[in-house]
């Protein structure tokens, strides 16, 4: 079975309850329809100017209640309930629903903000990242073209310790969500002291704290993505790697290289991205790029079902 339909058929499986808040735009109202009869999902479509006022009454005040020490007043509070994606949030922190993807139409800085401001950060992983499912045709590398990129979406300029973090997140999205047995790459522009500067400098400390923090983990670094994912160059250039050029996980040095690595990928494959799947938050959501397919949106929904299996078992996500 391929990842896609691996995805939907684990999904079918939850029965989960998602908030798609974007409902006027229509490739959200599509992917609503496909997931519905699918059985992928429960879907609370929502759309701008028809949220239920004895909810955004509520919700105006819990969100002042959450945001009073930053200062905000009770009118900034009741316009950024009144933007559904965050009224959407508000309905999973209630546990209205078990999840919420958002980003055809928001950025993805807004969607963060509101997981972050409406749900909170899980203090077991305290940082909060993205990742994206990766799945290219007739690709014989990673598992069998199947790959998780991070971080493509969030942090811009992540320290040693926060690459550290967004690896392990990301393992562990992966062997959940996939089945996968992770093996991270920590990608730079050199492979094990084949160049120098600060750059590879903090890729290698990354790694070995990434060593530390998790010690069974399959982790090589730094590599560059040639060394990473194919066997005869890894061969060559890095003899001896733990993961021999059979990475499934490729984590970049920062958002710049993650974010056009993942779009070209996509683009030019004719690929699927899946996410940014955000992790680190105390429920599982998701961002979508403002040019994904209806198809995204409904696998971005499938996948955000079962990890909400994982938040239910207390395991984090
Ligand atoms: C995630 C993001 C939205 C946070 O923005 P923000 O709320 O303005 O961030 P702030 O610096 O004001 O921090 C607000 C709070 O969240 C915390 N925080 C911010 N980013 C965090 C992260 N990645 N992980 C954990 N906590 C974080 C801060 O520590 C701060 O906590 P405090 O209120 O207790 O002091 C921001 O990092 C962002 O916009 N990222 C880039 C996304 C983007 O543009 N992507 C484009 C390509 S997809
Ligand atoms: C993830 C991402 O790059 O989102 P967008 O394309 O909407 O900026």
């Amino acid at each position: 079975m391929d990842a896609i339909a691996l995805i939907r058929e684990k999904a079918k499986k939850q029965s989960k309850t998602i908030v798609l808040p974007e409902g006027h735009d229509p490739r959200v109202r599509k992917a609503a329809e496909f997931i519905q009869q699918e059985g992928i999902a429960k879907v609370i479509l929502l759309e701008k100017g028809k949220l239920d006022p004895k909810k955004i009454e509520e919700y105006t005040e819990l969100y002042y209640q959450l945001r009073q020490h930053k200062g905000i007043a009770r009118e900034e509070a009741q316009q950024t309930v009144l933007n559904p994606v965050f009224y959407g949030a508000m309905l999973v922190r209630q546990g209205l629903a078990d999840g919420f993807v958002a980003g055809a139409d928001t950025t993805t800085s807004d969607v963060a903000k509101a997981g972050l401001y409406c749900l909170g950060v899980d203090r077991r992983i305290a940082t909060i990242s993205s990742c994206f499912i990766m799945t290219v045709p007739d690709c014989p590398y990673g598992e069998g073209g199947t790959f998780l990129f991070a971080d493509c979406g969030i942090i811009p300029d992540p320290t040693t310790r926060q690459l550290a973090q967004i690896a392990l997140s990301t393992a562990d999205l992966g062997r959940k969500v996939l089945g996968i047995t992770p093996k991270v790459a920590m990608l730079s522009y050199s492979t094990k002291g084949s160049a120098s500067g600060r750059f590879i400098e903090r890729i290698r400390e990354a790694t070995a704290m990434l060593h530390e923090m998790a010690p069974d983990l399959a982790v090589d670094g730094e590599l560059q993505v040639d060394a990473a994912i194919v066997p005869d160059v890894a061969r060559h250039k890095n003899p001896g790697s733990p993961i021999q050029g059979d990475a499934n996980i490729l984590l970049f040095p920062n958002l710049e290289a993650g974010n056009i690595a993942y779009k070209l990928v996509e683009r030019l494959s004719k690929g699927r991205a899946l996410g940014p799947l955000l992790m680190g938050l105390v429920k599982p959501c998701s961002d979508l790029s403002r040019g994904c397919s209806w198809e995204d949106v409904a696998d971005c929904t499938a996948v955000t079902a079962i990890r909400c299996q994982y938040e239910v078992e207390g395991e984090g996500i």
